[in-house]
């Protein structure tokens, strides 16, 4: 399931898909953890008596998924110190980005390879999609997962898919999860991609000038998911100190605590 991704050539920084080799570095995951609260999980899922089912799309090398896992278990962050027992019990992320050289790094890294697993998929690719998702919750015995992460991510499907890819990608996201957290990139970050691709002597992103959703992306984003994707805003937890909001939607129509 290894997404067609080229490596060849001397535009290492050009990163068509967001695929950074370094990306935690610049964008540490600490910026978002600490603005979502302590114990967010339980308040989300009281009394959940079985596996919570997350879903980070567009995982990198899974430096923020780990954390995640962690933030939202309240585990110490070590990365060196073992799983609790039953930690592996309580939530069971499946983490994916398009980029298999990344996926290889979050493989071989991973502290709790029990309760996250690291997998190569483009999520634009519903033949590669549909059977890789349900095969992971038929082992649940589900149908959808109960929390979604989108960080960073929304703009690189926009410049890739278009107003239409963006639309498709949200409405997907809000079928598959009760729970939704969303950090996307506001509009100078696409003119940022844009100027840099062009500087590495690149044709522009295919979609970027015909892009008709714009401008303040949070709020576009918002209105797509509050009113084309039955979703609701349930918080906006701020903004990391790169200016980018965290925002947590809930579906209008899901069971609560994963009950499918
Ligand atoms: C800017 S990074 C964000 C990484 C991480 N979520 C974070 O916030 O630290 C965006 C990631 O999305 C991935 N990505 C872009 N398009 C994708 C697609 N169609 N399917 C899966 N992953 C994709 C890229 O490879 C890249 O690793």
């Amino acid at each position: 399931m290894a997404a067609p991704i080229s490596r060849s050539g001397p535009e290492p920084g050009a990163a068509p898909y967001g695929n950074f080799p370094n990306y935690s570095r610049f964008h540490p995951p600490e910026g978002r953890i600490s603005l979502l609260p302590q114990g967010l999980l339980r308040s989300l899922f009281p009394g959940a008596t079985r596996p919570l089912l997350g879903l980070d799309v567009g995982c990198n090398s899974g430096e923020l998924s780990v954390a995640l896992y962690q933030h939202l278990l309240g585990l110490q962050d070590s990365s060196s110190s073992p799983e609790p027992p039953g930690a592996d019990k309580e939530l069971k992320l499946l983490c994916c980005d398009i980029d298999p050289e990344l996926i290889r790094r979050a493989q071989q890294s991973s502290p709790f390879p029990a309760s996250i697993s690291f997998a190569s998929l483009d999520i634009m690719d519903p033949g590669a999609r549909e059977p890789f998702l349900s095969s992971f919750l038929q082992r649940f015995g589900r149908s959808s997962f109960d929390i979604g992460f989108c960080m960073s991510v929304t703009m690189w499907i926009h410049l890739n898919h278009g107003d239409g890819g963006l639309l498709e990608f949200l409405a997907l996201l809000a079928s598959l999860c009760t729970f939704l957290l969303v950090e996307p990139q506001p509009w100078r970050c696409y003119r940022a991609a844009a100027r840099r691709l062009r500087r590495l002597g690149r044709h522009d992103f295919e979609h970027f000038r015909s892009l008709r959703i714009n401008g303040d992306m949070a709020e576009s984003i918002t209105r797509i998911l509050t009113q084309e994707c039955a979703m609701e805003l349930v918080c906006s937890f701020g903004s990391t100190s790169w200016d980018r909001s965290l925002l947590l939607f809930r579906s209008t129509t899901a069971h609560p605590q994963g009950s499918d």
